[in-house]
């Protein structure tokens, strides 16, 4: 299939306007330059289920783009990065912050190093490894997640990535009442906020969850 780079283009601004995010013209470049880059190598990488261009762009780019306006430290591990979702339009937001990006297979995060070359993405950092095998030298000040696990699995495998102040942030569907009701002990949800993602008939929350803290 044709990609439809004009159509596409379009309808970004019209759904960014609505999402309220600023983005720059140089931003708007990359983003499209990264939906063209998984579009093409999504045959051979098998990257992701969706295959239409125009569905990429609400489901992939603005979904993550919605969360930007949440992002407030400065380093951040997308685990279960996939094809760099939701960390590659993330990191092109925040050009200031630093990402790593990892997944256990490996064609994924071939596909994140060629995507880093090709938009001269410095502020990110692809790793492939399991999760609970990654060792980073230094705390990150938060953990990222789209479609990866259960939020008790995801704080159970990854609370080896953040010191005591780290914040971890899964982005859900349906409001994720069970997982919320089962946190493990040590932990307490600060927020949950309801993403309205232009285009996206669907609902969409990002969860915030801390250590608890003990007062005294
Ligand atoms: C459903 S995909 C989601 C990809 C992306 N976050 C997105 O929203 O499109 C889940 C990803 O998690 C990765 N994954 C699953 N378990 C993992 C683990 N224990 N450590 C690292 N990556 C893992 C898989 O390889 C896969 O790419």
């Amino acid at each position: 299939m044709n990609f439809p780079m004009e159509k596409i283009a379009l309808d970004f601004d019209n759904a960014v306007q609505k999402l309220g995010v600023p983005v720059t013209a140089q931003q708007k470049q990359k983003l499209l330059d990264f939906l063209q880059l998984l579009h093409k190598w999504n045959k051979a990488y098998n990257l992701t289920s969706v295959r239409d261009p125009e569905q990429m762009l609400y489901v992939h780019i603005l979904d993550s783009i919605a969360v930007a306006p949440l992002l407030s430290k400065n380093t951040y591990i997308d685990v279960g990065t996939g094809p760099g979702l939701p960390g590659i339009p993330l990191a092109i937001m925040y050009p200031d912050k630093q990402f790593v990006l990892l997944d256990s297979l490996g064609k994924r995060i071939r596909f994140i190093k060629q995507v880093a070359y090709e938009l001269s993405l410095t502020n990110i950092e692809p790793v492939q490894s399991r999760v609970e095998d990654y060792q980073p030298e230094t705390a990150f000040d938060g953990v990222l997640s789209r479609a990866f696990a259960s939020i008790s699995d995801m704080l159970s495998w990854c609370q080896h990535l953040t010191d005591d102040k780290g914040v971890f942030l899964a982005l859900k569907g349906q409001y994720p009442e069970q997982e919320l009701a089962n946190l493990p002990d040590g932990f307490t949800m600060t927020s949950a906020d309801e993403l309205i993602v232009p285009g996206l008939d669907a609902d969409r929350y990002l969860i915030t969850v801390k250590r608890t803290q003990v007062e005294g």
